[in-house]
């Protein structure tokens, strides 16, 4: 583990030649509309929404967010978790296609594509979200290599199950890429448990909400993914690493 800075002796397990993206809270700043809409569910019950209710769904597939939210507040004999789904589903709907970017994503993406490393999105959120909250980012998500989405049919478990990065992984050209050459960048929990699962190393750009205890699995901690540092993992560096733009 490492926090702020690397531990070079889980790092560098093999040099890094693949990248996967999550997201959710890691390239878009979708998780505050999760955020919203539990809260004002949760407050028709007059129960408040928390980060540690938040750290136990983020990142997973809809239905076992869903079942987790429902049972940990105590709700789930008055809404089960596909109600619960179905209620957030038209204000999420609305919400998702104003999606903005997280600070820095658009500047790693272009740069590790510039320079010819393969990257990829590994996403637990289905087809029909993932439409709307990228609808306003199509360009930088061309740039994937491939995408895979939670409703992927290689995908039967969603995180902290490996299924779903080794399932990016396998489509690489030349897959299966060894799991040792792929670094993950995650925001959840769940997420940075998957990648460890998969064999994978993982940077983690958690909330700074979220508490610190979900930090010790990363590989590398960062606050921003504008501090992200190429080089640490042998991949080609900014070119003006002094210059810090979205
Ligand atoms: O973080 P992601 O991209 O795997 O998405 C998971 C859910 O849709 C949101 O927590
Ligand atoms: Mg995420």
């Amino acid at each position: 583990m490492a926090n702020q800075g690397i531990d070079t002796s889980s790092a560098r397990k093999g040099p890094i030649t693949h990248v996967i993206f999550d997201m959710d809270g890691l390239l878009l700043d979708t998780e505050k509309f999760y955020t919203e809409v539990q809260e004002i569910i949760l407050a028709r019950y007059n129960k408040t929404f928390d980060w540690s209710l938040k750290a136990k769904m983020m990142g997973k597939k809809a239905i076992e967010a869903a079942r987790v939210f429902v049972e940990e507040t105590g709700i789930s004999d008055s809404l089960t978790a596909e109600d619960f789904l179905v209620e957030r589903e038209e204000m999420l709907q609305k919400m998702f296609p104003t999606s903005d970017l997280m600070p820095g994503a658009s500047r790693l993406i272009h740069h590790l594509h510039e320079n010819g490393i393969p990257i990829c999105v590994a996403t637990g959120t289905h087809t029909r979200h993932f439409d709307l909250k990228t609808q306003r980012h199509s360009e930088l998500f061309s740039l994937m290599h491939h995408i895979v989405r939670g409703d992927d049919p290689e995908v039967k478990q969603g995180k902290p199950s490996p299924d779903i990065f080794l399932a990016a992984a396998n489509r690489f050209e030349g897959g299966p890429v060894d799991p040792q050459r792929i670094l993950v960048f995650e925001d959840a929990p769940s997420g940075v448990l998957a990648a460890k699962n998969a064999g994978m190393s993982v940077v983690m750009v958690p909330d700074a909400r979220l508490d610190s205890q979900y930090h010790q699995v990363a590989d590398q901690v960062l606050n921003s993914l504008l501090d992200f540092s190429p080089a640490d993992w042998g991949l080609p560096p900014f070119e003006n690493a002094s210059t810090k733009l979205d």
